[in-house]
Protein backbone atom coordinates (compact mmCIF):
# COMPACT_ATOMS: atom_id res chain seq x y z
CA UNK A 1 0.00 0.00 0.00
CA UNK A 2 1.65 3.16 -0.92
CA UNK A 3 1.90 6.05 1.62
CA UNK A 4 2.28 9.98 1.31
CA UNK A 5 5.98 9.69 1.83
CA UNK A 6 5.88 7.83 -1.60
CA UNK A 7 3.83 10.68 -3.18
CA UNK A 8 7.06 12.97 -1.69
CA UNK A 9 9.55 10.32 -2.97
CA UNK A 10 7.49 10.14 -6.85
CA UNK A 11 7.39 14.41 -6.30
CA UNK A 12 3.45 13.76 -6.56
CA UNK A 13 3.42 16.13 -3.57
CA UNK A 14 5.44 18.76 -2.32
CA UNK A 15 8.01 18.65 0.51
CA UNK A 16 10.87 20.76 1.57
CA UNK A 17 13.66 18.82 0.73
CA UNK A 18 16.86 19.03 2.40
CA UNK A 19 19.00 16.06 1.29
CA UNK A 20 18.36 13.71 -1.72
CA UNK A 21 20.59 11.02 -3.29
CA UNK A 22 19.36 7.96 -5.51
CA UNK A 23 19.03 5.58 -2.31
CA UNK A 24 17.54 8.54 0.33
CA UNK A 25 15.68 11.38 1.01
CA UNK A 26 15.10 13.66 4.10
CA UNK A 27 12.57 16.87 3.88
CA UNK A 28 11.32 18.53 6.52
CA UNK A 29 7.93 17.63 8.85
CA UNK A 30 5.06 19.05 8.18
CA UNK A 31 4.08 19.28 11.96
CA UNK A 32 7.37 20.35 13.39
CA UNK A 33 7.69 19.48 17.30
CA UNK A 34 11.26 20.95 17.31
CA UNK A 35 13.18 24.09 15.60
CA UNK A 36 14.54 21.30 13.63
CA UNK A 37 11.93 18.47 12.22
CA UNK A 38 13.32 16.93 9.48
CA UNK A 39 12.47 12.77 8.06
CA UNK A 40 14.76 11.00 6.84
CA UNK A 41 13.50 8.02 4.56
CA UNK A 42 14.77 5.09 2.22
CA UNK A 43 13.52 5.60 -1.22
CA UNK A 44 13.08 1.64 -1.13
CA UNK A 45 9.31 0.93 0.50
CA UNK A 46 9.82 -0.58 3.81
CA UNK A 47 7.28 -0.01 6.23
CA UNK A 48 8.20 -0.55 9.52
CA UNK A 49 11.94 -1.01 11.46
CA UNK A 50 10.13 -4.40 11.92
CA UNK A 51 10.40 -5.23 7.61
CA UNK A 52 14.20 -4.80 7.56
CA UNK A 53 16.13 -7.06 6.48
CA UNK A 54 19.33 -8.16 5.81
CA UNK A 55 20.11 -7.19 2.42
CA UNK A 56 18.84 -3.53 4.05
CA UNK A 57 21.72 -3.29 6.28
CA UNK A 58 23.92 -1.22 4.16
CA UNK A 59 20.80 1.04 3.14
CA UNK A 60 20.17 1.61 7.27
CA UNK A 61 23.68 2.43 7.48
CA UNK A 62 23.70 4.75 4.55
CA UNK A 63 20.59 6.45 6.71
CA UNK A 64 22.61 7.14 9.54
CA UNK A 65 25.82 8.66 7.35
CA UNK A 66 23.24 10.77 6.14
CA UNK A 67 22.06 11.93 9.35
CA UNK A 68 25.12 12.52 10.25
CA UNK A 69 25.40 15.15 7.09
CA UNK A 70 22.54 16.71 7.71
CA UNK A 71 23.13 17.44 11.47
CA UNK A 72 26.21 18.77 10.61
CA UNK A 73 24.83 20.93 7.75
CA UNK A 74 22.47 22.21 9.82
CA UNK A 75 25.32 23.01 12.47
CA UNK A 76 23.59 20.91 15.71
CA UNK A 77 26.09 17.98 15.55
CA UNK A 78 27.72 19.36 18.53
CA UNK A 79 25.18 20.78 20.44
CA UNK A 80 23.32 17.80 19.83
CA UNK A 81 19.52 16.24 18.80
CA UNK A 82 17.38 13.29 18.70
CA UNK A 83 16.81 10.91 16.20
CA UNK A 84 13.57 8.79 16.81
CA UNK A 85 11.85 6.29 15.00
CA UNK A 86 8.40 4.80 15.91
CA UNK A 87 7.21 1.06 14.93
CA UNK A 88 3.39 0.31 14.72
CA UNK A 89 0.83 1.17 16.80
CA UNK A 90 2.25 1.17 20.21
CA UNK A 91 5.02 3.09 18.62
CA UNK A 92 3.28 5.82 17.52
CA UNK A 93 3.86 5.37 13.91
CA UNK A 94 1.37 6.79 11.67
CA UNK A 95 3.25 6.87 8.23
CA UNK A 96 4.05 3.23 7.32
CA UNK A 97 6.95 4.15 5.59
CA UNK A 98 9.86 3.28 7.47
CA UNK A 99 11.27 6.83 8.85
CA UNK A 100 14.01 8.74 11.15
CA UNK A 101 12.98 12.05 12.74
CA UNK A 102 16.14 14.47 13.51
CA UNK A 103 14.96 16.43 16.19
CA UNK A 104 16.69 19.62 17.23
CA UNK A 105 17.58 23.14 17.35
CA UNK A 106 16.84 22.96 21.53
CA UNK A 107 17.42 21.38 24.59
CA UNK A 108 14.54 18.39 24.63
CA UNK A 109 13.02 17.03 27.42
CA UNK A 110 13.97 13.75 28.64
CA UNK A 111 9.95 12.33 28.21
CA UNK A 112 10.94 9.44 26.19
CA UNK A 113 7.23 7.86 26.80
C1 LIG B 1 4.01 11.07 14.93
C2 LIG B 1 5.21 10.19 14.70
N1 LIG B 1 4.81 9.08 13.83
C3 LIG B 1 4.92 9.15 12.49
O1 LIG B 1 4.59 8.23 11.74
O2 LIG B 1 5.41 10.33 12.01
C4 LIG B 1 5.08 10.63 10.67
C5 LIG B 1 5.53 12.06 10.51
O3 LIG B 1 5.29 12.44 9.17
C6 LIG B 1 4.80 13.77 9.17
N2 LIG B 1 4.02 13.93 7.95
C7 LIG B 1 2.82 13.35 7.70
N3 LIG B 1 2.39 13.69 6.46
C8 LIG B 1 3.36 14.50 5.94
C9 LIG B 1 3.48 15.19 4.69
O4 LIG B 1 2.63 15.11 3.80
N4 LIG B 1 4.61 15.92 4.50
C10 LIG B 1 5.59 16.04 5.47
N5 LIG B 1 6.66 16.78 5.19
N6 LIG B 1 5.50 15.41 6.67
C11 LIG B 1 4.39 14.65 6.88
C12 LIG B 1 3.99 13.91 10.44
O5 LIG B 1 3.93 15.26 10.87
C13 LIG B 1 4.75 13.01 11.42
O6 LIG B 1 5.65 13.74 12.23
Amino acid sequence: MSTIFKKIIDKEIPASIVYEDDKVMAFKDINPLAPVHILVIPKKEIATINDIKEEDKELIGHIFLVIGKIVKDLGIDKEGYRVVANCNEFGGQEVFHLHYHILGGKKLGTTLS
